[in-house]
């Protein structure tokens, strides 16, 4: 399993271009299953949960193609001679974002079986409400063998338009209802619906693609389903968690970067807490300069739906606060179980103290090096956040997390002149 060595204490300086967004990238995958036609992506990542979900889509029966094969942000996908409508547990079990696959396949093939994803580190997350709001579109949904079995209902063999309200906010699920609704007959309201950029990602790639959908980056949208949907091309919107990662990690280590190929507009609240926090910012069009210099002020937060503050770039901002002058108060209301971080940043001798669903983090002088394991995605990040800043050699173990969502990190990071190396 590899691993990342660093040593920490220089301050980062120089350049990072910011790769397509994980988030966006993975549901707009999937919806080259609505149509026979080639659906053509730019700025897709170069991400492991990307090849898991180009794997399924192949697996299916999707076409995949790289037009230039020294770049793998440009993809070519052809749905158009799908074989099986089938996620199966192996695929699943790896990448919790398979079930993406569901709301597509039902509508065009109006049937699908896809493995129930399990718990996982950060918490249950069940899936209830994606499964509630395609029963509301008159698909037959039964459980079995661990696995989501669905078909849309007879004669017509549509899924029909409804009105939905989902019990709380949930980007998959309203991803996934979308995707579903466009190739409904009749028009489906998404009431509650989640209001991250990169779902409306997916929606503008939907009307590239011929699906009739208003109120997009709103919580109320209205999807008038067509009969077809057509071929289309894409450039994916750029990731901010990645940018935000960088973000923090100057915060952190000090010095002063520029965050390129960014979308700064989709970043507000991580960019008030960094400004509370003392990084001094820049703010360009499609750019982000930022320099540090001393320790940062400890900034409380609570996370919660776009656009406040998002439960992605919670454990990065915390290895932040861990070096802080002053005490935070970390609340986090998405997830239940998204403090596994906290532990392994004290092994680098931070103090942080979890009550309930809310981290106290005493901010300390120095931080210093040691053996730590990530355990999800973004405590990964958090924790080569804190090895920039620690005193000596950090090594983070099982990075496996880490390479789901970021595109090559430790190079970008050497890039900026982290002493930073890969372990086999
Ligand atoms: C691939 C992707 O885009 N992943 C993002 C997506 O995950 P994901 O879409 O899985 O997260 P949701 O927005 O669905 O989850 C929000 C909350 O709702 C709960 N819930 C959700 C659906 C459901 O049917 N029932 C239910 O109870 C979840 O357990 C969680 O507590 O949004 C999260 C919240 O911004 C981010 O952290 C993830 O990075
Ligand atoms: C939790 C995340 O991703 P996923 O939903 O794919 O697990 C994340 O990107 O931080």
């Amino acid at each position: 399993m590899d691993k990342l060595r660093m040593v920490g204490g220089s301050p980062l300086q120089g350049e990072v271009i910011i790769a397509g967004a994980k988030n966006a990238a993975l549901p707009i995958l999937c919806a080259c299953l609505l149509t026979d036609q080639t659906i053509t992506l730019r700025n897709v990542p170069d991400l492991q949960d990307v090849r898991t979900m180009l794997k399924l889509l192949q697996e299916i029966g999707v076409e995949v193609r790289f037009p230039d094969a020294a770049d793998r942000s440009y993809v070519a996908l052809n749905a158009g001679n799908i074989k099986s409508s089938e996620a199966t547990y192996e695929m699943v079990k790896t990448m919790r974002a398979s079930i993406l696959v569901l709301g597509p396949l039902l509508a065009r093939m109006h049937s699908a079986k896809v493995s129930l994803p399990g718990g996982c580190a950060i918490g249950a997350r069940p899936v209830d409400q994606h499964i509630k709001g395609l029963k509301a579109m008159g698909a037959t949904i039964k459980i079995e063998g661990g696995y989501i079995q669905a078909e849309t209902p007879s004669p017509q063999n549509r899924l029909k338009g409804a009105s939905i309200l989902t019990d709380m906010i949930t980007v998959t699920g309203t991803e996934n209802l979308l995707m579903a609704a466009s190739l409904a007959n009749g028009t489906t309201i998404l009431e509650n619906a989640a209001r991250e950029p990169e779902v409306g990602d997916l929606a503008e790639l939907l009307v590239k693609m011929g699906a009739k959908i208003t109120g997009i980056g709103t919580d109320r949208l209205v999807i008038e389903g067509v009969d077809k949907l057509h071929g289309a091309e894409h450039s994916v919107i750029p990731d901010r968690i990645e940018a935000g990662t960088f973000l923090c990690a100057v915060a952190a280590a000090g010095g002063e970067i520029l965050v390129k190929h960014c979308r700064p507009g989709t970043l507000d609240a991580v960019i008030v807490k960094l400004q509370e926090a003392g990084l001094k910012m820049e703010v360009g069009s499609d750019w982000i300069k930022a320099s540090m210099s001393g320790r940062p002020k400890a900034v409380s937060f609570r996370t919660s739906e776009y656009p406040a503050f998002p439960t992605d770039m919670q454990a990065q901002l915390m290895a932040v606060n861990a070096i802080a002058s002053g005490n935070a108060t970390i609340t986090e209301t998405i997830f239940e179980n998204r403090f596994m971080h906290v532990q392994e940043l004290n092994r680098l001798g931070a103090d942080i103290a979890i009550e309930g669903n809310t981290a106290i983090a005493q901010g300390v002088e120095a931080l210093s090096g040691a053996i730590v394991m990530a355990t999800d995605l973004r405590a990964s990040a958090s924790l080569v956040i804190a090895g920039l800043a620690a005193q000596g050699e950090t090594q983070v173990d099982r990075i496996y997390h880490l390479d789901r969502g970021y595109d090559r990190m430790e190079q970008k990071l050497t890039l900026l002149g982290a002493n930073i190396v890969r372990v086999k």
